[in-house]
């Protein structure tokens, strides 16, 4: 596959990302995936290492508290030759996804936070979006028109993402939900990252459909603490690149539960996903979310049970949808906005902007928050 892939390089000049992006984008015929990292069966091999997260960090009735297992139990892996990313596979306690699903559907998109429907829709049209849903979404049927949840592309938490100036504000800042940043605090810790505050969050919402194309997230003016991102729902197809936009990806599955941290010398490397993969049949939601919270961590802890009729319309919502939450920390210790905008090449240089920002800074549109790499 691999050689294939490099003639097509050769073929159509076309650059080693592009041409695996494009690669499992297709559809018809459906890709091979053979060659795709698969965390959830992995053990090890000559590119996947288990690695050691910090178990002290964090005890076992904080971890339960916000839905996790204890530390020790997590099956955490490095890649070959990405020093710095982090891949957890699957660290939630039974039941405890559906509460990460249910605030991104129902809690996180209301106001004061921002969606991609505030681009072309009045804030009373944009208010209520799940109230608004819920009654197409139960009775969907072909004819349907589509809800505003299932038109919901992205909403941005904490510092809101400007997505045509590429930039975070002082002015533009709703309060971080408390608990996300408990879990993300909690995450960061275990992987060697005390300390770390949630001060913005892109959160994606993928139809079966979507994609999202080639970028990397240099707009944070601290790169030193980590990007986590925490995937629910079906599974994608995550393509984790080099520092040059072009330099050859590697392909892995992102499945329900599964979280990633891209720190040190993977902080800024380009990624995308190129497709979610359709569910089969038999099993069309990851059996991980189908179980109920257990009394023990719903009680005293950070995450409540999801009612039965809120699960209905989660549940139906995700047979055809991934939704993914991007949480990092904007500013380092003490570090505040710019106040005056200072020179183009001042700001790349002052903070630390990738070398390719210019030309290849990240690729989404304000409205779709997505880019069609074809
Ligand atoms: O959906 C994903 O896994 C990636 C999201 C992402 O790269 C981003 O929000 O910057
Ligand atoms: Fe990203």
């Amino acid at each position: 596959m691999l050689g294939k892939m490099a003639a097509s390089v050769a073929e159509h000049g076309e650059d080693a990302f592009r041409t695996v992006f494009r690669f499992y984008k297709r559809r018809n015929p459906p890709p091979d995936f053979s060659q795709v990292i698969d965390f959830s069966k992995t053990v090890e091999n000559e590119r996947v290492f288990a690695t050691e997260l910090d178990h002290g960090s964090l005890s076992e009735e904080d971890a339960c508290r916000a839905g996790l297992r204890p530390v020790k139990d997590w099956r955490a892996f490095s890649l070959q030759g990405y020093p710095g990313f982090i891949f957890i596979s699957n660290p939630f306690l039974l039941g405890s996804q559906q509460y990460w699903v249910k605030q991104c559907l129902k809690t996180y998109p209301q106001k004061p936070n921002v969606c991609n429907l505030d681009m072309h829709m009045s804030p009373t049209e944009t208010e209520n979006i799940w109230e608004k849903s819920i009654d197409g979404i139960r009775k969907k049927g072909k004819r349907e028109p589509r809800s505003l949840l299932e038109k919901l592309r992205w909403v941005t938490l904490g510092y809101h993402y400007n997505w045509d100036t590429k930039t975070y504000s002082a002015d533009h800042y709703s309060p971080f939900p408390v608990d996300l940043h408990s879990l993300s605090q909690k995450v960061a810790a275990a992987c060697g990252f005390p300390g770390f505050k949630a001060e913005a969050g892109i959160l994606n919402y993928y139809r079966s459909d979507s994609s999202l194309g080639i970028h990397v997230d240099e707009s944070e003016l601290d790169h030193t603490w980590p990007l986590l991102s925490f995937s629910f729902g079906q599974t994608a197809v995550f393509l984790l690149g080099g520092t040059k936009r072009q330099d050859p990806p590697t392909a892995m599955f992102m499945r329900s539960g599964d979280i990633m941290v891209m720190s040190g010398s993977s902080r800024l490397l380009y990624h995308a996903v190129p497709c979610i993969i359709p569910a089969p049949a038999s099993d069309p939601l990851p059996p991980c979310l189908g179980q109920h919270l257990g009394k023990e961590a719903g009680s005293d802890g950070l995450i409540k049970d999801v009612s039965e009729v809120e699960w209905e319309v989660c549940s139906k919502y995700l047979l055809t949808s991934r939704v993914n939450m991007t949480v990092r920390q904007v500013l380092g210790l003490g570090q505040t906005f710019p106040t005056a905008l200072p020179r183009l090449g001042a700001v790349a240089e002052s903070s630390g902007y990738h070398e390719e920002s210019g030309q290849n800074a990240k690729k989404r549109k304000s409205e779709s928050g997505y880019e069609e790499d074809s």
